[in-house]
């Protein structure tokens, strides 16, 4: 528990548990020992100058890499300790924590080190503890290994300070910046020292590297930075040697890169003379929670139980606004590598096809029953299920679609029904709910049976119930099944007639697809000519079409009822969604994030071929606003409707609403302690 707090810190990265990381490539010549460590201190300012809280620099930086028998010598080694004291005492002034890279010498050996220095303080000495000794790599020859390294202290510029391989670093004033060190050739082995550290607690995993460039070896480490901050659910943070290594017999590129939970979030440019600095803001609240949630970890834990010592350290992070240095999708649900959009678009309607396939089969019903309103959620539900027949051979008259005209219904929204209906080729009727809608609102004595214009949650739930009465009905009547249309965002909001309503079908579809998800894969379906030209001009026109649930009806001035202006954006909501239920950050930090995502339409990147017109931005104000209305829906008076849920296939790996799966959740919990929190955390 932390008691951040203070409104006044809403915009500090520190305040949402982010710690800034930076990889360093810093100017370097062959055994040139003060050029060196004069380009170790113009990036430590640079790096202090953007806020970073933690600077890798390569392996060896202070005395350059390659310099074979050069390590043997007493001059270079004396120079290289000389080099650090000034290191530690110029930087006593700085931000950031350095892991510089030395050889160290200590008992008649010589190690390959990393040297941890705070605010001019050695908080202790990593030794290597694999050395490659194969093919192009020599390191036996000079270094003793560090594996057995354990519990030892090291005399360094008049300071004894911890030594060994066992050591994990972390800042007692900033909770989860808690980091352990390797270097270069230990990530290749086969369970590197990180992974030890990770199931030990380390949130960010660091690597000093003099790799040498080869073809294709930067693809190996970007493979191995990936797989070891997904497998240690930690981030990695890697910079190998750059330009001005001796290139003898071999050459260097200068790699940095910052991945967290396998994204790559930075990577430097390669090659490049100039100095390179590689930044990025690691999430380490999203890493515990994922650690926490994922029990595999702690079964790890238990299985491996290497001790390690603590260094703790006053770090003393800055509680201003410094940005966010990280890639945030606007869109977390909806694909967004280019390279994987087809594969990714084919594979989320393929799980609904699959899904809604098998479960007609062993119905051994005859027909699929669906309600078509011409809105985005029929739409997509008809077009699986059309695929659904096609891939089973069957005409598409298997599916019943069914008009079924309220008070409210558009002329438009109807006719593109039809025309869709039409177009697929499916069975498709009319029934007007409107005389047995009358019937029941009458039965009841509400208002508007009397001619009163009261449109309240009864007018529209009878509507909704009645449509589910009659589909259900007509499935007994055709021996069939009804296909449910509800998507992922209303089954979190509660946006849904319970019971005799929408929220009820033989199988949801669409259950495990968000809004913004449906809206991309129905422009995909378009132009992947999934279907014929008609069928696709259909499609487009409902795209274009304002969400509405159709349920009260326009007066002569007003505008249609929309759904967006009554529980807000579609694509704020998944945004919340998805950091609420899969990393289960809290609503401020949704908040902070939101507002990174989101304040402005010109920055970041947007899903592949979004339509201009459709890009919006929002303020923080707009945010908290529907953020609030979230929270009070999603904790507070939905769960009961997905309690209640019916079967449907999860698609997108941002989770799934189900009971049974991704997200249990009592049917009588309040949202007051998020909705304070987010009040208690909100600048004025
Ligand atoms: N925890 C709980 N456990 C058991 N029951 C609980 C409950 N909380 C409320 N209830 C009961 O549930 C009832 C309220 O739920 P419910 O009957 O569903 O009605 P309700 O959620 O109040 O209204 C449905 C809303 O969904 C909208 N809608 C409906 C259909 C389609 C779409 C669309 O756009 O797709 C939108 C519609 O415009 C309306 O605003 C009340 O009778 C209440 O007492
Ligand atoms: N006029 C209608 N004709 C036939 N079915 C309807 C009609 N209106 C609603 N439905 C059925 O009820 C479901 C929920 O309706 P509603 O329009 O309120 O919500 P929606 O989630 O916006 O769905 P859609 O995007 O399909 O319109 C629809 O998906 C559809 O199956
Ligand atoms: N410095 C090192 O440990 C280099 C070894 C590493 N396997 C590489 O290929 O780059």
């Amino acid at each position: 528990m932390t008691d951040f707090p203070r409104p006044e810190t809403f915009h500090s990265l520190h305040r949402h548990g982010f710690v800034r990381v930076g990889a360093s490539t810093p100017r370097v010549r062959t055994a040139a020992v003060a050029f060196n460590c004069e380009g170790i201190l113009e990036e430590a300012h640079r790096a202090d100058e953007a806020r970073v809280d933690l600077l890798v620099y390569p392996e060896l930086c202070v005395s350059s890499y390659a310099i074979d028998d050069l390590h043997m010598q007493t001059t270079l080694l004396d120079a290289v300790e000389d080099a650090l004291a000034y290191i530690v005492s110029e930087s006593a002034d700085l931000a950031p924590v350095l892991l510089v890279g030395a050889p160290l010498r200590h008992d008649g050996q010589l190690y390959n080190c990393a040297i941890v220095i705070s605010h001019g303080r050695i908080l202790g000495v990593v030794p290597k503890s694999y050395l490659p000794n194969y093919r192009e790599y020599y390191e036996k020859r000079w270094f003793s290994h560090g594996r057995n390294v354990r519990g030892r202290t090291m005399k360094i510029g008049g300071q004894e300070v911890p030594f060994g391989s066992d050591l994990i670093f972390e800042a007692h004033d900033l909770p989860g910046f808690i980091f352990h060190v390797e270097i270069c050739e230990d990530y290749w082995s086969a369970i590197p020292p990180s992974s030890d550290a990770a199931l030990a607690g380390a949130v960010i995993l660091t690597n000093l590297s003099a790799s040498n460039i080869t073809i294709g070896k930067s693809d190996e480490r970007h493979m191995l930075c990936r797989s070891q901050s997904s497998r240690a659910m930690a981030a990695y943070a890697y910079s190998a040697a750059g330009p001005g290594e001796s290139t003898t017999d071999l050459a260097w590129d200068g790699q940095g890169a910052i991945y967290e939970l396998g994204d790559l979030l930075a990577e430097s440019e390669r090659f490049s003379l100039d100095p390179q600095l590689c930044l990025a803001d690691i999430d380490t609240q999203r890493i515990l929670n994922e650690r926490m949630r994922t029990g595999t970890y702690a079964d790890a834990a238990e299985m491996r139980r290497i001790e390690f010592r603590r260094v703790s350290f006053d770090h003393r992070p800055h509680w201003q606004d410094a940005g966010l240095i990280r890639p945030i999708r606007r869109f977390p649900y909806v694909p967004n590598r280019r390279s994987h959009l087809d594969q990714d678009c084919y594979e989320a309607f393929n799980i609904q096809v699959e899904g809604l396939r098998r479960r007609f089969e062993t119905t051994s019903g005859s027909r699929m029953i669906i309600g078509v309103s011409g809105g985005l959620d029929s739409t997509h539900a008809l077009i699986v299920a059309a695929k659904v027949c096609d891939q089973l051979g069957l005409p598409r008259s298997t599916i019943l679609g069914y008009t079924l005209p309220g008070f409210a219904t558009g002329d438009s929204t109807k006719s593109n029904a039809w025309k869709l209906m039409r177009a697929l080729g499916i069975e498709a009727a009319e029934i007007d709910i409107r005389p047995a809608a009358k019937q029941m609102l009458s039965d009841m004595n509400h208002p508007f049976a009397g001619g009163e214009p009261v449109y309240d949650v009864t007018f529209e739930n009878v509507q909704a119930g009645l449509r589910t009465d009659y589909l259900f009905r007509l499935a007994n009547q055709n021996s069939g099944f009804v296909i449910g249309t509800g998507d992922l965002s209303e089954m979190a909001l509660g946006w849904c007639t319970y019971g005799v309503g929408d929220q009820m079908s033989h199988y949801a579809v669409n259950t495990g697809v968000p809004k913004t998800l449906i809206q991309y894969l129905v422009r995909w379906v378009i132009q992947t000519e999934q279907f014929d030209a008609e069928t696709n001009e259909v499609l487009d026109a409902i795209l274009d079409t304002k969400i509405s649930p159709e349920l009260v009806p326009q007066g002569e001035e007003e505008e249609l009822q929309s759904t967006e202006d009554r529980i807000g954006p579609y694509e704020l909501h998944d945004f919340f969604l998805f950091h609420t239920m899969r990393y289960g950050l809290p609503p401020s930090k949704v908040a902070f994030l939101a507002w990174h995502a989101w304040r402005d339409a010109e920055a970041g990147s947007w899903p592949i071929d979004f339509p201009d017109a459709a890009k919006r931005e929002y303020n923080l104000p707009q945010i908290a606003e529907w953020l609030r209305v979230f929270v009070q829906r999603f904790f507070g008076f939905s769960q009961f409707k997905r309690s209640a849920m019916p079967n449907g296939p999860k698609v997108s790996p941002g989770g799934s609403l189900s009971p049974r799966g991704d997200w249990r959740a009592p049917s009588d919990a309040t949202a007051k302690l998020w909705l304070d929190e987010l009040e208690r955390s909100l600048p004025d």
